[in-house]
């Protein structure tokens, strides 16, 4: 072939399908393929491989995918692009073989994998050459496994990502959906129809919103596929690139300057927003949630105390009251694990009447999950700090890395509350026939008060400091302070857990 030719067959495949689907994606807001790829990276950086992917056959260039390796902010990453203009983005054998390749790449360079996602999954008109083999589709989901806690895996959704699409985002640490276009389902609304009977679309069973608030598969709800592309950006910020890695430190600055005491109402029956305090906490503006949409009664993400990075969890009593459900107790679980693999301490902000109670979450699991949460705690060996802030009741001070999970330390404000049930519930529980049997109003009322007194000076936290269950008491103002002085010190700790294979977490 000559230069000529070559040049006419490189500029057909850079092109991407008939004209018709591009004019299709720009009329819905969307970007071509290659278009979202140099918004990513930095300019000049993207090396492609496989762009003649089956460019012998008609109408199918680069096989629908593009693949390469290129640098965002100078940081070596690994990036795989669905062409959704070429067969709606669908894998054929090349384009599984594409993205295999790209993953196993990334896995062994030890760096970031980035997934721009538009597709319809399997490329049914294909099947044999792409099911079911040793290097079928199923491969990319063993090499996305392989990979998970290795490297960073983060998705960005653009459009569809249909049936076995849909577990590319699954497989990712996290994901970054654009509202409107970006939907993940295992059965398109046609199928859907054809096999239960429902009527619904893909917007209602599996838009980006859907996923976001309601199944927790997504991470971000972005207005734009710009928005998508500058969450994949800052979330890098946070992450190292691989597990053998720290996080990137960035420069020391100061807190909002906030009012942490003003912040916290004494009385438990009145919420707060914990993402209010977080923020008040660490380095200005460096807190950036994950999931703020889902299992709001727990809120977490990513910040940094004097520069370096923190994976924060914290109750949040504005929602449900900050009581622990099954949605939040696996966020929690997950964005421990996140942490853990990714050398990321973790902060535990504890305010929390403890988990759910009654006969809807005992269906659910609740036991379960919340066992599954306290099993991410008790394995992550970073560095992990629990401050009670306003109160950890029952199963919730395990949760939240109570003393007895191995924290480099539990602190606790002067006003907080440390004990297996609030003073209201403790006494109901214990004096509820004594109660009873008291016919005066006035009688009935200084018996309860009494008792509450008594239950409240045993949970005083200066007889808990006293008897070493916390390890300091620190005035709201002091926090910052000593939580930066505290991790620092925590560095260097032996990471060991237990002599094993793993464990077998309650799932
Ligand atoms: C591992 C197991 C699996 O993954 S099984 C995969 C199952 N996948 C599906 O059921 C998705 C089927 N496709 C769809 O629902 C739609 O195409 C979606 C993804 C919503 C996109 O819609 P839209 O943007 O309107 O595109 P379109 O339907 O007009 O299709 C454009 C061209 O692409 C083709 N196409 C689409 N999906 C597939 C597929 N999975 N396999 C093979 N070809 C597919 C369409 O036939 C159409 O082709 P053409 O350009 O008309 O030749």
């Amino acid at each position: 072939m000559d230069g000529d030719a070559l040049a006419q067959v490189r500029k057909r495949v850079l092109a991407g399908g008939a004209e018709r689907y591009h004019a299709a994606n720009a009329a819905k807001g969307k970007l071509f393929a290659r278009e979202r790829i140099a918004l990513l990276v930095d300019e000049g950086s993207f090396v492609e491989d496989g762009l003649y992917a089956n460019s012998l056959a008609e109408g199918l260039p680069a096989d629908g995918v593009i693949t390469g390796a290129g640098r965002i902010g100078g940081r070596d990453v690994c990036v795989m692009a669905n062409d959704s203009t070429v067969k709606a983005g669908s894998w054929g054998a090349r384009t599984v073989e594409k993205i295999v390749r790209i993953i196993e790449r990334a896995y062994q360079l030890g760096v970031p994998m980035i997934y721009l996602v538009d597709s319809a999954g399997a490329r049914i008109t294909d099947q044999v050459d792409l099911f079911p083999g040793r290097r079928g589709a199923g491969k990319i989901f063993h090499t996305q496994v392989k990979a998970s806690g290795s490297i960073p895996q983060i998705c960005a959704l653009f459009g569809p990502s249909a049936a076995g699409g849909a577990y590319i985002p699954a497989f990712c640490d996290v994901v970054a959906m654009v509202e409107g276009n970006a939907s993940m389902y295992l059965g398109s609304d046609r199928m859907v129809e054809m096999v239960t009977g429902e009527k619904t679309t893909l917007e209602a069973m599996g838009g980006a919103r859907v996923h976001c608030a309601e199944s927790g598969v997504g991470h971000f709800l972005c207005k734009s596929e710009q928005e998508a592309l500058d969450v994949v950006r800052t979330y890098l910020s946070y992450v190292p690139d691989n597990w053998t890695r720290r996080p990137p430190s960035a420069t020391a600055s100061d807190s909002s300057g906030a009012d942490l005491a003003a912040l916290v109402p004494a009385s438990e029956r009145q919420a707060f927003d914990m993402r209010r305090y977080v923020k008040g906490l660490v380095d200005k503006d460096s807190y950036f949630e994950i999931q703020a949409l889902w299992a709001r009664e727990l809120t977490v993400g990513f910040a940094r105390l004097d520069g370096e990075v923190v994976g924060v969890l914290g109750n949040n009593s504005m929602f449900k009251g900050g009581v622990l459900f099954v949605d939040s107790a696996d966020k929690a679980s997950r964005f421990v694990q996140l942490c853990d693999a990714f050398n990321v301490p973790l902060l535990f902000l504890a305010d929390v009447p403890g988990f759910m109670v009654g006969s809807a979450v005992e269906k659910q699991g609740i036991i379960r999950h919340g066992a599954k949460m306290i099993t991410a705690i008790s394995e992550a060996t970073v560095p992990k700090i629990c401050v009670v802030v306003r109160k950890a009741y029952g199963a919730g001070l395990y949760a939240m890395a109570g003393p007895g999970f191995e924290p480099d330390a539990t602190i606790a404000l002067p006003t907080a509350k440390i004990a297996v049930m609030g003073a209201e519930a403790a006494v109901n529980a214990v004096y509820a026939n004594k109660i009873a049997a008291i016919e005066d109003p006035d009688e009935r009322a200084a018996f309860v008060a009494q008792r509450r007194a008594e239950y409240e000076r045993d949970i005083d936290i200066m007889r808990l400091a006293s008897e070493l269950v916390v390890d300091a008491v620190v005035e709201p103002g002091d926090l910052r302070f000593e939580l930066i002085r505290r991790f620092a010190a925590a560095r260097g700790k032996d990471r060991t857990f237990s002599r094993r294979r793993h464990g077998v977490t309650p799932v």
